[in-house]
């Protein structure tokens, strides 16, 4: 790896490459048919791709960066690996691009990588393999700077022979790894939960009055639907998110032109001291999209209750 390159593109440019390889182990598993699925709470599944896809990218990112501090969700793994899991290169073309000057000399102790080795887990089980994201996150103190989003499936529905994309991003730089799109104008396409709606999360989606709502699974893979110019708004008012399902795709999003925040329209903090629980809801939107008019549009009541 060249040593020489800033930090915060030795670990998109390695990230990429370990997001890929854990993609890989989640489609292995989904064709060995035993998913080893375990219920962690309440509708809060996890898988045995779940587990081993963390233990891939973990075990591969510390390896290469024993000094960093890495959160995946689903919490301490062993990383005594099989050999073939262990990611050892990066991706040459991140590795050339020019750093940000705000980012050339970020230390090892000022970052946190944020892991979410299958977003959109409950999906998965069902055969929903397009909504299925692997997200690798990078903080820079409390800020979202750079992200991954593998989707290890893409192409699955057309029939693609080769399966999966890996599209990055970094703030101050710009994104990679597909054709960035901007939604249409005069229509209002919203997409949010499948899986994991309830009340509240109801009465924002009602009171935005869309032309269409996409019930669709994983925060990675809405945020894909952004990026790509079918839809306009990411909207969960409700708790269950958490750190490393926005982490990756904040970054990306943002570094495309986009914003994500919480129901009010406050920034989550990413550093390692954080909550882990995205308490206020998650609202994105698309780079040209109003932001604040979706804050004024959700009920009084909503933002109260997401505080
Ligand atoms: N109530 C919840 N419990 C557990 N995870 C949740 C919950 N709500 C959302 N999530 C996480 O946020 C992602 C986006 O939510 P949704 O798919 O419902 O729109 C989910 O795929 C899941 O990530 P993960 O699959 O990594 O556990
Ligand atoms: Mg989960
Ligand atoms: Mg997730
Ligand atoms: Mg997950």
């Amino acid at each position: 790896m060249a040593q020489s390159s800033p930090l915060i593109l030795r670990l998109v440019a390695f990230s990429i490459n370990a997001a890929n390889r854990a993609g890989k182990i989640i489609r292995d598993v989904w064709s060995q048919g035993e998913l080893g699925i375990v219920d962690k709470g309440k509708n809060d599944l996890q898988t045995e791709a779940d587990r081993s896809a963390q233990r891939c990218i973990i075990a591969s990112l510390l390896r290469q960066f024993p000094n960093i501090t890495i959160i995946g969700e689903e919490g301490s793994s062993n990383c005594e690996v099989p050999s073939d899991w262990l990611v050892t290169e990066s991706d040459p073309s991140v590795l050339q691009l020019n750093c940000p000057k705000e980012f050339e000399s970020v230390t090892d102790k000022e970052v946190v990588v944020w892991v979410d080795p299958l977003d959109g887990t409950s999906e998965y089980t069902q055969g929903l393999l397009e909504h299925v994201t692997v997200l690798v996150g990078i903080a820079v103190g409390s800020q979202a700077v750079g992200g991954i989003i593998h989707q290890p499936y893409y192409g699955y529905a057309s029939g693609a022979e080769s399966l999966g994309r890996t599209l990055w991003g970094i703030k101050g730089i710009g994104v990679g790894g597909f054709t960035p799109s901007i939604p249409p104008a005069n229509q209002r396409i919203i997409a949010t939960t499948r899986s994991h709606s309830n009340a509240l999360a109801e009465q924002a989606i009602e009171a935005l009055k869309a032309d269409k709502v996409l019930c669709v699974g994983g925060a990675g893979h809405k945020v894909l639907l952004l990026m790509e110019g079918k839809a306009h708004a990411y909207v969960f008012a409700r708790d269950g998110c958490k750190r490393w399902d926005t982490c990756a795709p904040e970054a990306v999003l943002e570094a495309m032109g986009g914003r994500l925040t919480d129901m009010r329209g406050n920034q989550y903090a990413y550093d390692h001291n954080t909550y882990h629980a995205n308490k206020g809801g998650v609202l994105a939107t698309a780079k040209g999209e109003d932001h604040d008019w979706y804050i004024r549009n959700i009920p009084e009541n909503v933002r109260e209750s997401l505080k």
